[in-house]
């Protein structure tokens, strides 16, 4: 058995800078890790998608260039630079991750798979070969999730991606069956479509992107459908098979049964947690029925001294929100901080393009909470910068409270729908009133700037 101060399984958007801090604090760390230095965000989410995003960007401003007097004549997508492009950022991320690991002191890196063998004793399955035995006072846990493979006949026969490996792709699918219209589904499926591919959306749910308002799902929905997209709610596919070479999907849409061929299926339709490896039970650690492990607002589980961060413990699917409960972690166990996961801002944006960033309540939210509210709605062909630029889609919205004049949420789908957003937390954070917004000064012409036009829609 080897001791340590600490030991963090998974080196994600928590317990990457985690480690680092420990060790750093004179605590002896050991940093398990099956796979790949940065987790999700860095090796299969974030990262690679948005790099590939932004190829996908190239050829749509191609495709639009003539409106704005530039003619190309031919372009060809080559998704083995693409795949390389990607590859190289990525790789470049988990290198630098890891010789930042390597150099610290204090801290060993294990790469392996670990489970618990009692309270505060671990085993690692070390990748090549063999095990190790450590013990530490303090764990945390850092695991992530995986995708959610439906169960539907004729699925794993005939064969399917999911967000990682269609990443790898060095081929245009011909047709592309996406599973699930949510952020994987559709940041996915418009690439692709951008890139060549027939695209299908299948939603189980009643519209996309279902948690948000009604009126935002169905801009975005528009948005795609005008790129090309086929789209379908309250749709499932119950049965796959070969025919003549093509997958033959059977799909039930409204009640009603149709079949659709397509080339090739991506399953986007949602992550579980990471924890049946883990052994959690012999530890006696809380998990919850869908097996998040279940933890308090400082993101200590039920055993003192074990924490769950990230994606793992339930809470928002975020790069961002792993990063801050490793924040609030590190301030409570070393700066004698009181932080808490109660009540802070889940801000997020969707890589569309146009993004939709969104902070706060939808207006539903903010209904279904009792507030009295006011809504503020502009289009973007009413934003300067937008009609300037040349890309008019999308719309901003934003819910106040009617009595305060506070901002309760907003969203914003247009270009630099994320960055927007920013300005609104901020306002949002700082308690700035909406009032004060109209005739802030932002620069002009920036995006930003529209907050003036949206908020007068409020009247003074
Ligand atoms: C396609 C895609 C795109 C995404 N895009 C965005 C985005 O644009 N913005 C955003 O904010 N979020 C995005 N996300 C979500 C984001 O990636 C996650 O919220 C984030 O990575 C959560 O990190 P984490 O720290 O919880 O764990 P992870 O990053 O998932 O890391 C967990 C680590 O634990 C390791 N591990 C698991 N079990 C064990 C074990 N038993 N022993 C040892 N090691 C183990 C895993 O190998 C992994 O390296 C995306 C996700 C996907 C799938
Ligand atoms: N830009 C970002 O921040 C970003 C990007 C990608 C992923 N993520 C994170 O990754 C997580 C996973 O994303 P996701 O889109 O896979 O999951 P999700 O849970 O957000 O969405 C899955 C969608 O699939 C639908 N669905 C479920 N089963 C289905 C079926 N059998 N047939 C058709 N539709 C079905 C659901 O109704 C839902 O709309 C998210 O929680 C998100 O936080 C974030």
């Amino acid at each position: 058995m080897k001791y340590y101060d600490a030991i963090v399984i998974g080196s994600g958007q928590a317990g990457s800078p985690l480690v680092k801090q420990l060790a750093k604090a004179g605590k002896k760390t050991a940093l398990i890790e099956k796979r790949f230095i940065g987790g999700t965000c860095v090796n299969d989410g974030c990262t690679p998608t948005k790099t590939v995003i932004g190829s996908a960007k190239a050829a749509y401003l191609i495709n639009h260039s003539k409106a704005l007097g530039v003619h190309v004549d031919n372009y060809q997508i080559d998704m083995k630079q693409i795949k390389a492009r990607k590859d190289e950022i990525v790789l470049s991320w988990r290198n630098g991750g890891q010789k930042a690991i390597e150099n610290t002191e204090n801290l060993d890196l294990v790469f392996g798979e670990a489970s618990f063998t009692g309270q505060k004793t671990v085993k690692v399955k070390l990748n090549d070969g063999g095990e190790l035995d450590i013990q530490a006072d303090l764990i945390f846990i850092n695991t992530g999730t995986t995708p959610v493979i439906p169960n539907i006949e004729g699925l794993q026969e005939v064969g399917y991606f999911i967000s990682t490996t269609l990443l790898d792709v060095e081929y245009i699918p011909e047709h592309l069956l996406v599973l699930g219209g949510n952020y994987v589904g559709l940041e996915f499926a418009q690439s692709f479509r951008r890139f060549g591919s027939k695209i299908t959306v299948l939603e189980r749910g009643p519209r996309l992107v279902a948690r948000e308002d009604e009126d935002i799902s169905e801009e975005l929905t528009n948005i795609l459908l005008a790129e090309g997209l086929d789209i379908y709610a309250n749709a499932e596919a119950v049965k796959f098979e070969r025919e003549n070479g093509d997958i033959k999907a059977t799909i039930i849409v409204d009640g009603r049964q149709k079949e659709i061929f397509c080339s090739d299926i991506l399953i986007a339709t949602g992550r579980r947690p990471l924890t049946e490896a883990l052994n959690a039970q012999v530890a006696g650690i809380e998990l919850d029925d869908r097996g998040y492990i279940t933890v308090n607002d400082r993101l200590e589980t039920n055993i003192p001294g074990i924490y769950a961060l990230g994606d793992v413990n339930g809470g928002p699917a975020f790069t961002h929100i792993a990063y801050n409960d490793y924040a609030i972690v590190y301030q409570n166990l070393f700066e004698g901080a009181d932080q808490r996961t109660t009540g802070r801002q889940i801000p997020y944006s969707m890589y569309t393009d146009p993004q939709l960033g969104r902070i706060g309540l939808t207006e539903k939210q903010a209904l279904e909470q009792g507030f009295n509210i006011k809504v503020a709605k502009l289009p973007m062909t009413s934003v300067a910068r937008a009609i300037e630029t040349g890309d008019t889609r999308g719309v901003l919205k934003a819910v106040v409270d009617a009595d305060t004049k506070q901002i309760l949420g907003a969203a914003v789908l247009g270009q630099e729908g994320g960055e927007i957003i920013t300005v609104l937390q901020m306002a949002m954070a700082g308690g700035i009133t909406y009032d004060r917004l109209q005739y802030f000064i932002f620069a002009h012409p920036s995006y930003s700037e529209s907050l003036n036009n949206l908020f007068m829609k409020l009247g003074r």
